[in-house]
């Protein structure tokens, strides 16, 4: 059974704008990285799946139960995009309002509370008012909340915005230890080196609707860039190549001794070997040549390379 099921689900706001037609299966224990441009619809989707909005058309499931009953919400913790706590309260104490409101037993709670304050590294300020935190210190109690009820699945609406990079690494470990325990982590985040070294499957969401999802790997994999060091480099040689070949190839250096650094993204190591002996053919000198892993984040950007969107600024 899947941790995550939907199909087709809809949120039209008033004014046309929202998520459409999203299907998404996560399997249990499993990291799902959901991105997209600003006003793509991640937020409107995860608020449908931790039930805070209704959707318009379609289902989702958690475990199997609907999305937005009791059954559903008691496996979830959330972590919200836009969080606010009550400031006249200390940190220790809004996570002690949250366990109560899982349900967690005395015993428990104050097991885990200060268990959970140290976790997140609000540790020594657990008791001072959340008035007095900065925004990264109420992230990091809004993390401790969406844990407290040690939830199957987490939801994490950009986890670490707020946070100086510190804070980012500390809750990229985190998240990381989480997984190791088995936990699903649905993750709405921008910051696509986190989602890359986290996530096992990745959507692309543009405009409200999916453009592309699947495996991280296979993304990565997608078209790899290649990096070749070369001697004797001259810009007619470039220009000759571009014609030869076709390829969209890039100067990444050129030094004035004639080294330089070229780029192209290549389908096969077919296709490296031929363009090595070209190079070669052409009298320069092949030093090095390596192949990148494409970054999520030059996916990402190919993606929408393009492709009209929301581009809302935060
Ligand atoms: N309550 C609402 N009423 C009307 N429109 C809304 C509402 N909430 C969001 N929207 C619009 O729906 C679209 C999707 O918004 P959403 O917040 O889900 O995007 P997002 O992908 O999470 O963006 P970001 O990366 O900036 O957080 C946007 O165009 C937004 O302006």
């Amino acid at each position: 059974m899947n941790a995550i099921h939907t199909e087709a689900l809809t949120k039209r706001y008033s004014n046309g704008r929202g998520c459409s037609d999203v299907h998404i299966s996560v399997r249990e224990g499993e990291a799902f990285g959901f991105l997209g441009p600003n006003g793509a619809g991640k937020s409107t989707f995860v608020k449908m799946l931790v039930g805070l909005i209704f959707p318009t058309e379609g289902r989702a499931s958690l475990f199997g139960e609907p999305a937005g009953t009791v059954a559903a919400r008691r496996m979830l913790g959330y972590l919200p995009e836009l969080y606010r706590y009550q400031e006249w309260l200390t940190g220790e104490e809004v996570v002690r309002l949250h366990a109560k409101l899982v349900g967690l037993g005395r015993d428990e709670t104050n097991r885990r509370v200060p268990e959970l304050l140290e976790r997140v590294g609000i540790g020594l300020r657990s008791r001072d008012r959340v008035k007095n935190y900065s925004k990264g210190m109420q992230q990091r109690l809004g993390l401790a909340c969406a844990l407290v009820g040690d939830p199957r699945i987490l939801f994490l609406d950009e986890p670490s915005s707020a946070m100086d990079p510190i804070g980012r690494s500390e809750v990229r470990q985190l998240l990381h230890e989480l997984k190791a325990q088995g936990k699903t982590i649905f993750l709405n985040s921008h910051l696509m080196e986190d989602v890359e070294s986290l996530c096992d499957r990745v959507a692309l969401l543009n405009n409200g609707t999916v453009l592309q999802q699947g495996l991280v790997s296979d993304v990565l994999q997608q078209r790899p860039v290649w990096k070749l060091r070369i001697g004797g480099f001259a810009p007619a040689l470039l220009d000759w190549l571009r014609v030869e070949t076709g390829l969209e190839l890039r100067v990444v250096a050129a030094e004035s001794d004639g080294s330089a650094v070229l780029e192209a993204q290549l389908e096969s190591e077919e296709q490296a070997g031929w363009l090595h002996s070209l190079l070669i053919g052409q009298g320069a000198t092949l030093y090095e040549s390596t192949k990148s892993r494409t970054k999520l984040e030059e996916w990402f950007v190919t993606e929408l390379a393009g492709k009209s969107h929301r581009g809302e600024k935060l």
